[in-house]
């Protein structure tokens, strides 16, 4: 059985759901792992069973005022009941967002997506990349630009749409992290059913 590894994102305006994408590019390249994209604002029953069935959910929202966005709110009260049984215990999570100024309050985001994963028991999984564009030698073009570890932070310039914004290097950071959770997602599992074979 191939691990499931769903991306379940917000975009107002479609930079988030470029990144999305771009995660969903890096659970495509690897072995043993099938990517699944979940819209908030389009939750279905189905949705709720592929996130049920998933080795690990990756969380995506642009940051608006300073936070997620009001619709992956609303999708995040709406797990409320899945926390009440338990449901995504011990799942692999991770999170990527993005927002147009540079620092742009993006940490928030990210700590209230890793919040929320917390809240449901789930295993965070750090960006793991050093960050890129702070030295002399270094460039805008670096992979981790801005330099988050929770999660990606991406930039999007506010007057670009999403065929060029965020940037190569942000898309590249977030194509990383979703090949980073999909393959902890695949050892994790081999580990497991090595466990349950050895007992
Ligand atoms: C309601 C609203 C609030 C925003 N708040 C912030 C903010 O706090 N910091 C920031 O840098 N950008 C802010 N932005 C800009 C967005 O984060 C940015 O345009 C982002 O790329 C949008 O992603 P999306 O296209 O996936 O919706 C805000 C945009 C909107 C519409």
């Amino acid at each position: 059985m191939p691990i499931l590894v769903s991306i379940v994102y917000h975009s107002g305006y479609g930079h988030t759901s470029v990144l999305a994408r771009s995660v969903e590019s890096g659970v495509v390249a690897t072995d043993g792992a099938d990517p699944h994209l979940i819209d908030v604002t389009q939750m279905t029953d189905r949705c709720w069973e592929i996130l049920e069935a998933s080795d690990a959910i990756i969380f995506g929202s642009p940051t608006y005022m300073g936070a997620v966005s009001g619709p992956f709110k609303t999708f995040m009260d709406k797990t409320s009941g899945i926390w009440f049984q338990r449901g995504w215990q011990d799942k692999l999570a991770a999170g990527f967002t993005v927002s147009s100024s540079q620092a742009g309050d993006k940490f928030a985001t990210l700590s209230q997506l890793a919040t929320l994963a917390a809240q449901h028991g789930m295993l965070w999984v750090s960006l793991g990349l050093a960050p890129g564009n702070n030295a002399s030698t270094a460039s805008i073009n670096d992979i981790n630009r801005i330099g988050g570890s929770l999660g990606v932070m991406a930039q999007a310039n506010a007057d670009q749409g999403g065929d060029v914004a965020p940037p190569a290097a942000d898309r590249e950071t977030a194509r990383l992290l979703g090949q980073r959770v999909a393959g902890l997602a695949v050892r994790f599992a081999q580990a497991a059913q090595l466990e349950a074979v050895t007992i």
